[in-house]
């Protein structure tokens, strides 16, 4: 009778995993996009100005808006432009961050962003998509604007975190561990949405973990897996932004969550996404929301530290399905130019015109 070894026997026991395809390293893509140092001040100095608007020491309105997801960094540029102007306009009255989201958490099934599919064809090309990502952040910031995004694949924050200046964890992934502990390693402040079926528990379970010291499997900069070590994140806050019982943007829901955030003691002041389940995705409704927002807080209402929204150049959404694409078509071509391929937003004009509107309310507050 032979004995087999195991280094013999070598039995493959994955048996759904298709393939496996190496990425650069984090360090080889911060090497080849470097943030320089004029960049680096500005973006640790916008998360401080975060930081400040988030605890009321400052009394301007955060407000955080852009595309649902930027699938044409030419078109998220031209938009990058004109939402720089208005920032500038309005910098007295608000702290306006610039929504870069890459990353695309998913009900079911979809294009999952630029990240993950960067020429929108299925292709999955995350080593340009990432690469895309991070010339985009930093031309962007380049005119001056903090940028925003939402944390999803929790190994794609070694290649893009050192350039964002607020974060968001969204309502599928409040509840995750993995998230939770990504937060609290963090340098900036991150926001926990309620989760998708409306609970704020779980939001303020999040901020709760996020802002304590935690020891979890990281990736290291080199790209080695490690044990990553954090000091926890002290500016983790709530985002309200609806569930599947309805709107939570009102002013009791608002005041409930940020009563139980106190009592938890976490920052009471909130931020309120227009977006989401509080506008039912449409992007119509979207701006009664900022209107009614606006109204509260010219009267004074201070539990509203900021107010999220979803805004690019063309109004409204346009379907994309990576899975109907043709092998080597122009894919851009076939989309209407600066119009969302996920969620509904309000278009340029609209999002120019509330943005007057939150600092009118802002000033009418002092
Ligand atoms: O913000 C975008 C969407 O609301 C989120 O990614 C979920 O989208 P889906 O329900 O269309 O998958
Ligand atoms: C996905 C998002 O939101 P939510 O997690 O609230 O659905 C988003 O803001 O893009």
């Amino acid at each position: 009778m032979s004995i087999v070894t195991a280094t013999e026997q070598r039995i493959n026991t994955n048996e759904r995993v298709l393939g496996i395809t190496e990425l650069p390293t984090p360090a080889e893509l911060l090497a080849e996009l470097p943030v320089g140092d004029a960049q680096g001040y500005r973006i640790m100095r916008a998360r401080q100005e975060v930081r400040a608007v988030l605890s009321g020491l400052d009394e301007r309105l955060l407000v955080i808006i852009g595309p649902c997801s930027i699938h044409d960094p030419a078109a998220g540029l031209e938009y990058a432009v004109s939402l720089a102007a208005a920032a500038k306009e309005h910098e007295g009255e608000l702290l306006v961050v610039m929504r870069s989201y890459f990353e695309k958490p998913r009900t079911t099934v979809g294009w999952k962003g630029l990240v993950n599919d960067p020429h929108l064809d299925g292709s999955h090309d995350m080593a340009s998509g990432l690469r895309t990502a991070r010339e985009f952040m930093l031309a962007a910031s380049d005119l001056g604007l903090p940028l925003a995004t939402e944390f999803l694949e929790p190994i794609s924050a070694q290649y893009l975190s050192d350039v964002i200046s607020w974060g968001a964890i969204g309502a599928r992934t409040t509840e995750s561990q993995t998230h939770r502990q990504l937060v609290s390693g963090l340098s900036m402040p991150v926001g926990f949405k309620n989760g998708t079926d409306g609970s704020v528990q779980v939001a303020i379970d999040a901020c709760q973990a996020a802002s304590a010291p935690q020891s979890f499997m990281g990736i290291s900069e080199e790209g080695r897996t490690s044990i990553v070590e954090t000091a926890g994140n002290q500016d983790a806050h709530l985002i309200l932004r609806g569930g599947a019982d309805g709107p939570n943007f009102a002013e009791e829901p608002v005041a409930q969550a940020s009563a139980a955030m106190e009592s938890a003691g976490m920052n009471p002041r909130v931020i309120v996404d227009a977006s989401h389940a509080n506008s039912g995705k449409s992007h119509v409704r979207q701006g009664e929301v900022i209107e009614a927002l606006a109204e509260r807080i010219a009267a004074g209402d201070h539990t509203i530290a900021g107010i999220m929204a979803e805004s690019f150049l063309v109004a409204g959404a346009q379907k994309h399905d990576p899975d109907l694409v043709a092998a080597g078509s122009d894919v851009l071509s076939h989309l209407t130019y600066g119009q969302s391929v996920t969620d509904a937003c309000m278009g340029w004009d609209k999002s120019a015109e509330l943005l007057e509107i939150l600092a009118g309310a802002v000033r009418a507050a002092r």
